[in-house]
């Protein structure tokens, strides 16, 4: 289906965007990573510039395999080990992404990751914290707000699931506002954090899982069914749950006669949402190609889709970028982004007044703009 409008860079860089996926060790500018680096006498990044580095972390993360994608981290991971440079890395993503164009963002990160220089859990949070809110500071000063939040991780193959959870929720209030969880998903099922998610559930505090990514349906069935995950990161498997018409294109209008299993009927029924990442996903095998993504199907069958980067630095990626991709790729226009926008505010862990009032006051009079 072409798009009746034709949507340039710029002006979807102009749409006010909400990202509930992304990933601060996936974020760091390529500069970034060599001065912290140079600075802190690390010899083993694979590049010496800039944009040969840009290059290296697109080329080797676009790897067809979760486990190989993630490998790249650990030279991002490894110059973020101290509260100065958890700060500064925290600080340049708010201001790439408000450069952007983003006016709501959840950051993930894994504060399990960054204790080998002697930082305390509590420590990485609260530089992390700071480089958020100064980047807010001034975001504000400019006169075009963003907010963002975080969450905060805990490593699937490892065991401290339950003490990441505590951390969320001791620092819900100040910044942080949910949990998530990482990794290599296949050998690591959701159900072996369930102690954390029933312990979150206990304290009315919000989660996401990744699941359905690397690893298909099962591990989707557990984070919903076994866990009661408020939203699926990735959850692009789902897909291996429906049944198309015979003969049906992805970029099929209508899937009318689409064949919804139990797991598929569930997400959709409860209106959980998708946290779908076009470019990382082709990058880590999930989808073959983007003219396979199920996104267009899954948004005409009304799942709760929305856009998101992953990982900025391994996918070499912006939301604008992922909005271009998807307008080229499946002809979307702007009345379809509104709808991801709205629809991935409807889903953020902020409060439900804050949510009201940037769909009100911020998301759609930005969007009725762009459309005239
Ligand atoms: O797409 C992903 N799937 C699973 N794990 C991921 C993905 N992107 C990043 N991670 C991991 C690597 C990071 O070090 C960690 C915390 O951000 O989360
Ligand atoms: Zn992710």
């Amino acid at each position: 289906m072409a798009s009746p409008v034709t949507i340039t860079a710029d002006e979807c860089r102009l749409a006010p965007k909400v990202l509930l996926h992304d990933h601060l060790d996936g974020g760091l500018r390529p500069s970034t990573v060599l001065d912290l680096a140079r600075r802190q006498g690390y010899d083993a990044l694979p590049a010496d510039t800039a944009d040969d580095l840009a290059e290296w972390f697109a080329t080797a993360a676009d790897s067809g395999s979760l486990e190989r994608y993630l490998e790249t981290f650990a030279h991002t991971v490894a110059v973020m080990q101290s509260a100065g440079a958890l700060e500064r890395v925290a600080r340049e993503c708010v201001e790439d992404l408000h450069a952007d164009g983003v006016v709501y963002a959840e950051v993930r990160f894994a504060p399990e990751l960054h204790l080998e220089a002697g930082l305390s859990l509590d420590e990485v949070v609260v530089a992390v914290l700071r480089g958020f809110a100064s980047g807010e500071e001034a975001a504000a000063a400019s006169g075009r707000p963003i907010i963002v939040r975080c969450l905060v991780t805990a490593m699937r193959h490892a065991a401290r699931s339950r003490e990441i959870a505590e951390l969320a929720v001791r620092f819900r209030g100040r910044g942080v506002v949910g949990f998530d969880i990482a990794g290599a998903e296949a050998g690591n099922p959701p159900s072996r954090h369930l102690d954390a998610f029933e312990y979150l559930r206990g304290e009315c505090s919000h989660f996401t899982i990744h699941a359905g990514e690397a690893f298909g349906l099962p591990s989707i069935h557990e984070a919903v069914a076994f866990c009661g995950t408020d939203r699926l990161g990735h959850g692009v498997r789902v897909i291996d749950d429906i049944v198309l018409p015979a003969g049906a294109a992805p970029t099929d209008p209508s899937f009318g006669g689409a064949k919804l299993g139990r797991v598929a009927d569930y997400v959709r029924d409860k209106r959980i949402p998708l946290e779908l990442c076009p470019s990382s996903n082709v990058q880590t095998g999930a989808v073959a190609s983007l003219a396979d993504h199920p996104f267009n199907i899954l948004a005409k069958l009304r799942f709760r889709v929305t856009v998101n980067t992953d990982n900025r630095l391994m996918s070499n990626t912006t939301m604008s970028r992922e909005f271009m991709v998807l307008h080229q790729q499946f002809g979307y226009g702007w009345a379809d982004f509104e709808r991801f926008t709205v629809n991935a505010m409807k889903s953020a862990f902020l409060p439900f007044d804050e949510r009201l009032r940037l769909i009100d006051e911020v998301i759609k009079p930005g969007f009725a703009v762009l459309m005239g």
